[in-house]
């Protein structure tokens, strides 16, 4: 005899019932309450968690109606949304039957029943349980981790005009499911304006999937975003849902869009189009229900003019834009971030609290910050790292990068460290006007702009 697990309990006013029921299910291995009283059961949910609850349908001498099952039945549902009960009916009220299933019963049994089909019943309504409970338990891990991520990005700091602009289309678009294109330099903030809008939207409650197109290679496309099924490829050893179907109820975040490659372009085009996915391997088709967000440092307008990002996807994506302004544009922002960053980086190593010596601040204001908040971010943590005094030079705050070279004295640089080197500093040179960098290197503004990528600059 197969030994199960379960906690049940059964609910019905003929003892006879409880009697053998009890019986059977124990020699079966559950663990069984009965009760006979129905108006007993709101005290032995607040006391015991059941895995499943057998409900007779009519207790009062005289009822037939089962209008008794169906209240007890939504006055268990209000307690544990998750409860899985069974409704003990009798031959004849299937029309009942039917309707407890609609408000919310698993599943019923026929009296008298015969044993072995009340196992079965029980078997299958435990197996649902248990995965009802794995879905909560994923779903507040899942709540946790975006509420530890939404801490550590925190919210969008500065006041600037152009920040305000910034926040007024947020406050619009968010709540509307429309599709956003956020456009912006390497490290500007878009990923956490992309939060901003999740947070701010009606799917807040669901989850947040952020993919970078750019790190995932032209083969593992597919597999990545659409999954794959057991067998698909040679290390598809079992089957995996992808980004989208993961995102279902939620929001995507498709960062550095600007990167497909034509043939993944008209992929994503596909997917978008149809709101559906495939699988790799698999026949059948899934409906996905996200919200679209998408971000790129390239200039995809510029781009469908030289025929190298798809116009037909452009329009699919950007039913709204948000240019986020670059550091240089705003620099009316750089106190407030200094103050955040300094708060946030003091506490995260442990130091006493910094200032900066007076005349760092016009210098910060004069630098044309290539690399935006993020270089502005790391240029404040490696100071707070390095400071041996409560207030900060210029030197320890912005000069360090400069001298980083001559860290590298010793050693040959590798091709991409000259590369890289070169390269920012050209960037520098030309205020990150991107245009005359390409001219001077004589190469294409998507090609530097793949390199600018590739570098992280
Ligand atoms: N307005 C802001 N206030 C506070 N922190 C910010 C702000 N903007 C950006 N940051 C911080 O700067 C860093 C870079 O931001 P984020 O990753 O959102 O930029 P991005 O534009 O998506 O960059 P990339 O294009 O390189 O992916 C993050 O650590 C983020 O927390």
């Amino acid at each position: 005899m197969r030994i199960l697990e379960g906690n049940i309990l059964i609910v019905d006013d003929d003892p006879d019932i409880l009697g053998t029921a009890r019986m059977f299910l124990k020699q079966h291995g559950f663990t069984v309450q009965t009760e006979q009283k129905p108006s007993n059961i709101p005290a032995l949910l607040s006391k015991t968690i059941f895995d499943v609850i057998l409900l007779d349908m009519n207790f009062s001498r005289g009822e037939n109606n089962g209008k008794e099952g169906l209240y007890w039945l939504q006055q268990i549902l209000q307690t544990d949304t998750h409860a899985i009960v069974i409704l003990i009916t009798a031959y004849g009220e299937v029309d009942l039957a039917v309707q407890a299933i609609k408000l919310g019963a698993t599943d019923f049994v026929l009296k008298p029943w015969n044993n072995e089909k009340l196992l079965a019943t029980l078997l299958s309504a435990l197996q649902l349980r248990a995965s009802k409970l794995e879905v909560e338990k994923l779903r507040n891990t899942q709540q946790k981790l975006s509420a530890d991520i939404q801490q550590q990005y925190g919210e969008l700091i500065g006041s600037s005009p152009a920040m305000q602009e910034v926040y007024s289309l947020i406050e619009k678009v968010a709540p509307t499911d429309a599709n956003v294109l956020i456009l912006g330099e390497n490290g500007t903030g878009k990923e956490l304006v992309a939060r901003a809008l999740h947070t701010r939207s009606l799917r807040s409650k669901e989850v947040f999937i952020s993919v970078d197109l750019g790190a995932i290679s032209e083969t593992l496309f597919e597999s990545e975003l659409f999954g794959h099924v057991k067998g698909a490829f040679t290390d598809a050893r079992e089957d995996k849902p992808g980004r989208f179907e993961l995102a279902s109820g939620g929001t995507i975040f498709l960062d550095e869009i600007g990167n497909l490659s034509p043939n993944l372009q008209a992929k994503l085009l596909t997917v978008l189009q149809s709101r559906k996915v495939r699988r790799l391997g698999s026949v059948h088709e899934k409906n996905i229900n996200i919200r679209l967000i998408c971000a790129t440092n390239m200039p995809l307008h510029e781009m469908v003019q030289e025929n190298t990002f798809r116009q037909d996807l452009l329009y699919r994506i950007n039913t709204v834009e948000i240019r986020v302004p670059a550091l240089r544009e705003r620099k009316e922002d750089i106190p407030s971030l200094l103050t955040h960053f300094m708060q946030v980086y003091t506490r995260k190593y442990k130091k006493p609290p910094i200032r900066l010596e007076p005349s760092v601040l016009s210098r910060l204001k004069k630098y044309e910050w290539p690399g935006n908040i993020r270089e502005l971010q790391h240029a404040v943590e490696r100071a707070v790292i390095l400071s041996e005094h409560p207030v900060i030079s210029s030197a320890e705050l912005f000069l360090q990068k400069q001298s980083l070279p001559a860290k590298n004295a010793g050693r040959t640089l590798s091709l991409e460290e000259v590369e890289r080197n070169y390269l920012k500093e050209l960037i520098e040179k030309n205020e990150g006007n991107i245009s005359k960098v390409a001219k001077e290197l004589g190469m294409t503004r998507p090609a530097l702009y793949r390199r600018i990528n590739k570098y992280g600059l």
